[in-house]
């Protein structure tokens, strides 16, 4: 049986994990953390300030993060100090930030991290990299839509998206949205943020060529899906040695 806690455990991907959790006879929920003290599926949830001695007393074999960013690097750090492994899903992290995820996990915690569990994101994005790598010279454009509680922008897996083209298509400037006299396109990559209503998340990639257009898009209409993706994470990292991992290593896409 393998033991999970959750940092966010109140929020929206908190509880929908949570629900998965306690329907999984192979996994037992712990309890949580969040910014104010509550119950979930019957567990206790403790403030984040309290999370040292939450770890230390339920012992989870793997901790969750879906903060936010500034949030999870203190989780992490957490984590890291207790010896538990981690899954983090929480986007929005600067460079800096993720520097500091990487000291606080190579050498001490196996960690799964991923702007995106979704297991159709991550065949979506390797049909990006595809399209990228042989559309090199076709006009870019990435767009996201999400829901009009997201806080960070672009999206975690937008940014991922961008990553993949620049390797792929050559380094190129973002171009957040166009107005006025914008003159013409450069070698850049259109980036549009939408927010609005209770959209889950959309992603598409457009590559406009002479006479065609090609566009890629995945849309998730329920928060299921990322849940899955987070649950096989927890089984698969749980006892992995220290280091980064991501969804391919738990796919088994990598190489
Ligand atoms: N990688 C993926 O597949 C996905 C990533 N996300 C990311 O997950 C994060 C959370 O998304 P949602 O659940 O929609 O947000 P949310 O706002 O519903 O939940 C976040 C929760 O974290 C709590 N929180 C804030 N500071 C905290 C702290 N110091 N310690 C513990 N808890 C704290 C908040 O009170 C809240 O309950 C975002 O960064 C989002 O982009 C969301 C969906 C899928
Ligand atoms: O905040 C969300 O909701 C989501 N965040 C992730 C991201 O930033 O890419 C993943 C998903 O699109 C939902």
């Amino acid at each position: 049986m393998t033991k999970i806690a959750i940092c966010g455990a109140l929020g929206r991907m908190g509880k929908t994990i949570a629900t998965l959790i306690d329907e999984d006879p192979a996994l037992e929920f712990v309890g949580g953390v969040d910014v104010g003290e509550g119950t979930l599926f019957g567990k206790r949830v403790v403030s984040s300030d309290d999370i040292d001695i939450f770890l230390a007393e339920d012992k989870p074999d793997v901790l969750i993060d879906f903060t936010i960013a500034g949030a999870a690097v203190k989780n992490i750090q957490a984590a890291s100090k207790a010896g538990i492994a981690v899954v983090v899903g929480t986007t929005g992290f600067s460079e800096e930030q993720k520097e500091e995820n990487r000291n606080n996990i190579e050498g001490t915690i196996p960690a799964v991290i991923s702007t995106n569990f979704s297991v159709g994101v991550n065949i979506f994005w390797k049909l990006v990299r595809e399209a990228a790598k042989q559309l090199s010279d076709y006009d870019i454009e990435v767009t996201e839509a999400h829901h009009h509680f997201k806080k960070d922008a672009p999206s975690g897996t937008a940014k991922t998206i961008l990553e993949i083209i620049k390797e792929e298509a050559g380094d190129r400037e973002e171009m957040y949205g166009r107005e006025g006299m914008v003159g013409e396109r450069g070698k850049e990559i259109g980036v549009h943020v939408i927010r609005g209503g209770d959209i889950v998340g959309d992603h598409s990639v457009m590559f406009a060529g002479n006479n065609e257009v090609i566009e890629l898009s995945h849309r998730a209409y329920d928060r299921a899906v990322f849940a899955h993706g987070v649950i096989r994470s927890a089984k698969w990292i749980a006892g992995k040695k220290p280091g980064i991992y991501t969804m391919d290593d738990v796919l088994g896409l990598s190489g």
